[in-house]
């Protein structure tokens, strides 16, 4: 099976609140998401991820929505565990769910969710989502306790915060660290997804960590789509993940 590709929509709609945060449903406002995800689909994207952060930046309730109505593709939901996010993914069922940390001041995703002190609050957002028929990720850093903790509490998945690799000046011990973790992460039954900062100079200094099922991609890929279109820039990050499975 190839390695699957998630597209994450959220900075079209950064773009998108820069001139219309008071207006986010205008007619007139654009970029839209939902033709983002229609176009990240056409250039063959496997799902969209999505991430409503509490404070609203990008994402709004009523685009994921209308992303999920009109894409025929899987939807990943990223979300804090708060009620409110909880009940919006109650809501709006998507294919899969993946806790995050979220704090209001940070600029993007600092680091993974710390599932041994939170167990028991994450255990029940699980369970919850769980109960709905929602796949379940952990967005956690490759720390051996972290990974052990979301197998025990029954995640359907983790994926891997390659932030510290993708901001490394020598990336070797996170990209020991991410392989490692991986290998733990599979032994244990859990599906090994990975993002944050993956992009297309880097992502071939990823093909040594084994057992990754999806890779979920973003800033790099709006960014490309900025000059090539959306189509056109999630059919080169495919392109470029082509060589994973025969480096295994
Ligand atoms: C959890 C994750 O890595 C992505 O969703 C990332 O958070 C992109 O969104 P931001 O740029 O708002 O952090
Ligand atoms: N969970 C990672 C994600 O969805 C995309 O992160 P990035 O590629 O925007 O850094």
């Amino acid at each position: 099976m190839s390695l699957l590709l998630g597209v994450n929509i959220d900075h079209v709609a950064t773009l998108r609140q820069a001139r219309y945060a008071l207006l986010p449903e205008s007619p007139n406002a654009e970029p839209s998401v939902v033709e983002a995800a229609l176009e990240a689909k056409a250039g063959g994207a496997d799902s969209i991820t999505v991430h409503v952060r509490g404070d609203r930046r990008h994402m709004q309730d009523a685009d994921v929505f209308r992303v999920k109505e009109a894409v025929d593709l899987p939807l990943n939901l990223e979300l804090g565990i708060t009620d409110e996010m909880l009940d919006l993914a109650l809501r709006l069922k998507p294919e899969f769910a993946c806790l995050v940390p979220e704090t209001r001041e940070e600029v993007t995703t600092e680091g993974g969710l710390d599932v041994t002190a939170l167990f028991g609050t994450v255990r029940e957002a699980v369970n919850r989502l769980k109960s709905a028929g929602i796949k379940v990720s952990l967005f956690i850093d490759p720390v051996p306790e972290h990974i052990e903790a979301a197998a025990r509490m029954g995640a359907n998945m983790i994926e891997l915060h390659t932030g510290a690799f993708a901001n490394a000046e020598d990336p070797a011990e996170e990209i020991e660290r991410l392989a490692a973790g991986a290998r733990l992460g599979h032994g244990l039954g859990l599906q090994v997804n990975a993002g944050h900062g993956i992009n297309y100079r880097n992502l071939p200094q990823l093909f040594t960590v084994p057992h990754l099922a999806e890779l979920n991609i973003g800033h790099t890929i709006v960014s490309r789509a900025m000059t090539v279109g959306m189509r056109q820039a999630v059919a080169e990050m495919l392109e470029g993940m082509k060589g994973y499975r025969s480096s295994q």
